[in-house]
């Protein structure tokens, strides 16, 4: 188990190679690896031990001694652009793509990194108890001590900053991409009602329900350079729909005053789960501010479990969850261990968290927030979880 690290590593090699993209029209025969190590110029015999290892556990297939070939795991390594395309604009290496292999990119880089120094910080006496988001194992391991939005702001981290990006629609695709829809009744908010995806980065999920629910109007809000990046992700895929004002993307940092004061819902879509307490409940403030009586916020985030049984909340609609009987463990174990991974992410990249059910209730009543609503929806999908609420 200690040495599953290496699997990423590899992974990042031949993502970063493109060696699902150079092997795409070899069929079943495959290539040399003199021939796929050729256009980034890698050591053949380095990368034949690299691609043997992901080999060994099915991603690829090694067919001949150093010949290797897609199989159907490694084509998810690829893009769908030409490996000269990829080489001659690596700017546009995630464009107009799922945005998986840019999530492939950014754990196995930026994520594991991180999770390399998470020791280091949480035994240090001076750090280990802070919640800071420049305090944390991202800072130690990239060496800066501004928050990893800033950083990836900087110039010379557009790379950074553009993957991340499309990772988030990654994270969207790599599930059910429509989660989004389910466990809010969206098709119910009469016509003209007004969304705004607080933190909605490229506007992945905005996007989700602008294709499926016409009637519905959006701001997306999030950082000036985020926001920028997001035009061309809109035009591409919902050509017109900026210009027509159905849409609009909005610079706005979520620690200020909340600028729409007449919206319907305030979405927080993977937000929260990126901020310590004191930090999430600001968020909600904010939002509290702006809320009319009828504005409602839809918090979407994993709802953790613990290992062992927990009385749900009771007297919410949907709150109580059926779990599996024993010697399956309360939250269904290593198959259900995604959002457990992701909670380590957040911890090392923000001091971040994701949450219990009645942590996030805590959080929202101090923020003047009651919860009306939860949706827990299927056990296997991540990030999927819905939490309603309404103002006191
Ligand atoms: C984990 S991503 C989630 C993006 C999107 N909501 C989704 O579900 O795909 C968190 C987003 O929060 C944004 N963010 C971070 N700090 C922010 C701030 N102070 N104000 C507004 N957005 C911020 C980031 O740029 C990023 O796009």
């Amino acid at each position: 188990m200690q040495l599953q690290f290496h699997i990423s590593t590899a992974l990042r090699v031949v993502a970063e190679a493109h060696v699902a993209e150079i092997l795409r029209d070899a069929g079943t025969e495959g290539k040399h690896v003199k021939a796929i190590a050729q256009p980034k110029n890698l050591d053949p015999s380095k990368l034949a031990r690299i691609l043997r290892l992901l080999a060994t556990h099915h991603v690829f297939v090694e067919v001949a001694p150093n010949i290797f070939a897609n199989n159907r795991l490694s084509t998810i390594l690829d893009t769908g652009k030409s490996v000269e395309s990829l080489i001659k604009h690596p700017e546009d290496r995630f464009a107009g793509t799922q945005g998986i292999v840019a999530l492939l990119a950014h754990t196995a880089d930026d994520s594991f990194k991180t999770s390399a120094y998470l020791p280091e910080v949480l035994f240090d006496p001076a750090h280990g108890h802070l919640s800071d988001p420049d305090k944390t194992a991202f800072n130690r391991a990239f060496k800066c001590d501004v928050p990893m939005w800033t950083y990836f702001e900087a110039p010379g981290n557009e790379a950074r900053l553009g993957r991340f990006g499309h990772a988030m629609d990654g994270v969207k695709n790599m599930g059910r991409p429509d989660i989004i829809l389910s466990g809010f009744d969206w098709k119910g908010l009469p016509k003209d009602s007004l969304v705004v995806d607080v933190g909605g980065g490229i506007g992945s999920q905005a996007m989700t329900l602008a294709q499926h629910h016409p009637h519905l109007k959006f701001v997306v809000q999030d950082r000036a350079p985020v926001v920028k990046d997001a035009v061309q992700f809109w035009n591409d895929n919902m050509p017109g729909v900026l210009k027509s004002g159905r849409v609009e993307l909005q610079g706005h940092d979520f620690f200020d005053p909340q600028p729409v004061k007449n919206a319907d819902i305030f979405l927080l879509s993977l937000v929260l789960h990126d901020w310590s307490d004191a930090l999430c409940i600001s968020i909600l403030q904010q939002l509290r501010a702006a809320a009319t009586p009828s504005t409602r916020v839809v918090i979407r985030d994993n709802l953790m479990l613990y290992a062992c049984a927990e009385d749900a909340a009771k007297g919410i609609p949907g709150a109580a969850q059926n779990l599996p009987p024993a010697p399956l463990l309360p939250n269904r174990g290593q198959a259900t261990a995604m959002p457990y991974f992701v909670d380590m992410q957040m911890m090392g990249f923000f001091n971040g968290m994701e949450r219990t059910f009645t942590q996030v209730k805590e959080l929202m009543a101090q923020a003047g927030w009651r919860v009306a609503e939860v949706h827990h929806g299927e056990p296997f999908q991540l990030s999927q979880q819905k939490v309603v609420g309404v103002p006191m």
